[in-house]
């Protein structure tokens, strides 16, 4: 197998390479992708501090083509691409391609943000003077990405970065390099300068340490677990830095009386178990009052009994496998916690084989659990759920807010003064009525709360905030 290399100012460096395996089938390697050492990380980041000058000021109309022409050629290889995240992370193909189309969808709209930089022109406080304020780039951004969106993540964060005219030194997850790999290829044929995007695969103890040890780079922006977070953070500090955080979450899904008892039942099976469950959206405490308490957990085991768990890429699977060894360890510990929390399973809780060897588990739900169970209170990611039973909305609500995350919340319910409600009360940073708590639009901001995120939000035209300083020029007329 030829060796997927690493992008140092504009060569394709490094003759060692780890295996790429998926998670569906274990015998399947899906390619042979570089490791960079500590070194390489140094040499990205020198290479994406001398292209900074000159993509800094790069015409508007340069950086419109280039992620114009990455957005056609995604979403034209929307099928293979796709097939390759769920071959390397282990969502459904269906999901692999949409997560695809929306990465296609967020350089597209960020080749559209080169067009509409803008700034403002004000009178001064002071007689005979102008005020202008402007957005600069920032300069070298480090980005680390995490394994459960391997395309749209690394999209989300590429694209803003180069729109505004900053250079890149990327490293994706060591789990799920190839769909990196590819987007990198695709951005570099289509015409980036040398040393403006730098790409470093390899082990984040390793290549990210290198980075945020780094004095050289003006900002990093990460998403993936609360550890790493923190470390991100402190050393940012330290290097006077500006970070952005996207964390996990542990975010609940209210079910009032008044529900439609199908659209609660949807909203969780997807919130909860689509994705394997492994997104940081995704809704694992499910607050249900009394009244329709019995029915819903009924009418969602019955769902949950009709999903199939299953490769990745075959036809009718609707849950592909955990991505990795470790991840399903970390669900099956979660599961006896639970039951010796005393919580009741209701559904799952079991590993299961298929036809290849993978990572397989049932969905599992928890009945009778309360919020001060671990189970409820730190983040599993996988795909288990535990059931809250609640007297009332003022309850639920109470409940709700009550965990140290905030990313998103949601509410299935026909009331609209309890919908508008918990829309201005619930402490996420994203609200869903009658929606699933994962799955969100590529155009507007993204983040949350509390231990769920630091700095501004992502996506949308607010990705400004982080991929961009504002000046202030004062001029006597
Ligand atoms: N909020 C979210 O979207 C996500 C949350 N998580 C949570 O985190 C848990 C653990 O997942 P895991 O993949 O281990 O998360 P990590 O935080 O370890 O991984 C996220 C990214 O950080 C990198 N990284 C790891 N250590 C360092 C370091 N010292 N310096 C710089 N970068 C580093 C990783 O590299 P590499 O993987 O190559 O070692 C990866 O690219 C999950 O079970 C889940 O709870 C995980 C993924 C996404
Ligand atoms: O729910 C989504 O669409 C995005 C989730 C996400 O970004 C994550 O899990 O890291």
């Amino acid at each position: 197998m030829t060796i997927h290399q690493n992008l140092i100012a504009g060569e394709w460096v490094g003759k060692q390479g780890s295996e790429n395996i998926n998670p569906s089938d274990t015998k399947n390697v899906v390619g042979i992708y570089a490791q960079a050492s500590a070194d390489d990380a140094k040499a990205a980041i020198a290479a994406a501090k001398a292209a900074f000058p000159a993509w800094s000021r790069s015409g508007i109309l340069e950086r419109h083509a280039i992620l114009k022409k990455t957005a056609d050629e995604i979403l034209a290889r929307k099928e293979e691409l796709g097939r390759l995240l769920s071959q390397e992370e282990g969502k459904t193909l269906p999901e692999g391609i949409g997560e695809t189309i929306r990465a296609a969808q967020i350089f597209d709209f960020f080749a559209g943000e080169t067009l509409r930089l803008a700034g403002e022109v004000l009178p001064s406080a002071r007689p005979n003077i102008g005020v202008e304020i402007t957005r600069e780039p920032l300069g070298p951004i480090g980005i680390i990405t995490p394994w459960n969106f391997p395309i749209a993540i690394p999209a989300w964060k590429i694209a803003p970065a180069l729109a505004y005219g900053n250079t890149v030194v990327f490293k994706p997850a060591d789990l799920v390099p190839g769909c990196s790999w590819a987007i990198v290829d695709i951005l570099h044929r289509a015409g980036l300068p040398k040393g403006v995007l730098n790409l470093v695969m390899g082990r984040g103890s390793v290549v990210g340490q290198a980075m945020l040890d780094s004095p050289d780079l003006a900002g990093i922006t990460f998403t993936g677990s609360t550890g790493t977070g923190k470390r991100v953070a402190l050393s940012s500090i330290e290097h006077n830095r500006k970070f952005q955080l996207e964390m996990g979450g542990k975010n609940p899904m209210v079910v009032l009386d008044d529900a439609d008892l199908g659209v609660a039942v949807e909203a969780a099976a997807n919130s909860g178990f689509f994705s394997t469950g492994q997104r940081c959206t995704a809704s694992s405490r499910l607050i249900v009052t009394e009244g329709i308490h019995d029915k819903f957990v009924a009418a969602l085991t019955e769902r949950l009994s009709k999903l199939n768990v299953d490769h990745a890429l075959k036809d009718g699977t609707h849950i592909g496998p955990v991505v990795d060894e470790k991840q399903l360890q970390q669900d099956c510990d979660y599961i006896e916690i639970g039951k010796q929390e005393g919580a009741k399973l209701a559904f799952g809780g079991e590993r299961i084989e298929r036809d290849t060897p993978g990572f397989y588990l049932q969905p599992t739900l928890f009945t009778e659990a309360t919020n001060q169970m671990r189970i409820s209170r730190e983040e599993i990611f996988g795909p288990v759920a535990a059931v809250i039973r609640v007297k009332d909305y003022e309850e639920a609500l109470a409940v709700a807010n009550d965990t140290p995350f905030g990313l998103s919340a949601g509410i299935a319910t026909t009331s609209l003064k309890h919908a508008t409600h918990f829309k201005r009360d619930s402490e996420a940073g994203m609200v869903m009525v009658n929606l699933p708590t994962a799955g969100v639009d590529f155009h507007v901001p993204f983040g949350g709360r509390k231990a769920s995120s630091f700095g501004p939000r992502e996506q949308g035209k607010y990705a400004a905030e982080f991929f961009t300083v504002v000046k202030t020029a004062y001029t006597l007329a």
